[in-house]
């Protein structure tokens, strides 16, 4: 058996260790999966049949501009774009810093409200990514929205995109370590499709 078969073995006992515990004390993020797996009411279904169709288009591409000689560099990351996709898309759905602040240096009117000097203002990025007036279908995982060839969300300005995709902040005081985060991102879920099944 391959390395990866014998990781692949080796995560099913602790995926089994986690659904037969009886009584659970407090909660780690695998019990929150597998939960999520087993509500039939959650709002997103997640299967390992989706897990794998992602993971198997993921790993044609990365084999088709790559080959199976070498990792992934940094300078190979322009080139997968699904990979970017599947990124975005977490990013989106579930990002790290979910919220951030604002002072603001001058009264002025939002959303019909006016809003007084020096008040702290909290943005939701997590609100604004599943927000349904922005993205089709909100709550479901698809990379291909990102994509330059799909319809849906591509289609708008950049500057509307900017606004609505918040997993970075925006503006002047926007994440300054966005580039670097997209290269370890990319590279490090890209070398794991390639290594492991
Ligand atoms: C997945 C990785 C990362 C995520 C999701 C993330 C997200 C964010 C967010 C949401 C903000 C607040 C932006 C705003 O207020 O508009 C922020 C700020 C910041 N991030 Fe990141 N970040 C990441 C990685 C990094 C890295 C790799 C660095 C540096 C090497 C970095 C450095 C900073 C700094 C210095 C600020 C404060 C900027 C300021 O207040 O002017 N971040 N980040």
């Amino acid at each position: 058996m391959g390395i990866s078969g014998r990781y692949d073995k080796v995560l099913e006992t602790f995926l089994a260790e986690h659904e037969n515990v009886a009584e659970k004390q407090g909660m780690n993020l695998m019990d929150v999966l597998l939960e999520a797996k087993g509500d039939e009411k959650s709002e997103y279904k997640i299967t390992r049949d989706q897990i794998k169709a992602l993971f198997v288009r993921m790993r044609e591409e990365i084999d088709s501009v790559i080959g199976k000689s070498r990792l992934i560099l940094e300078t190979d990351l322009p080139n997968l774009p699904y990979l970017q996709a599947v990124v975005n898309e977490g990013l989106r759905l579930y990002p790290p810093i979910p919220v951030f602040g604002r002072r603001l240096q001058e009264g002025c009117v939002m959303g019909g409200f006016y809003v007084h000097e020096k008040t702290t203002l909290v943005v939701n990025g997590y609100a604004v990514m599943r927000d349904s007036d922005y993205w089709e279908n909100p709550d479901d995982f698809k990379p291909e929205r990102f994509l330059a060839s799909s319809g849906s969300e591509q289609e708008d300005a950049t500057k509307e995109k900017v606004l609505k995709y918040l997993p970075f902040g925006s503006g002047r005081r926007g994440c300054p370590g966005t580039n670097l985060a997209y290269i370890f991102l990319g590279t490090v879920i890209g070398i794991m499709i390639q290594c492991f099944d």
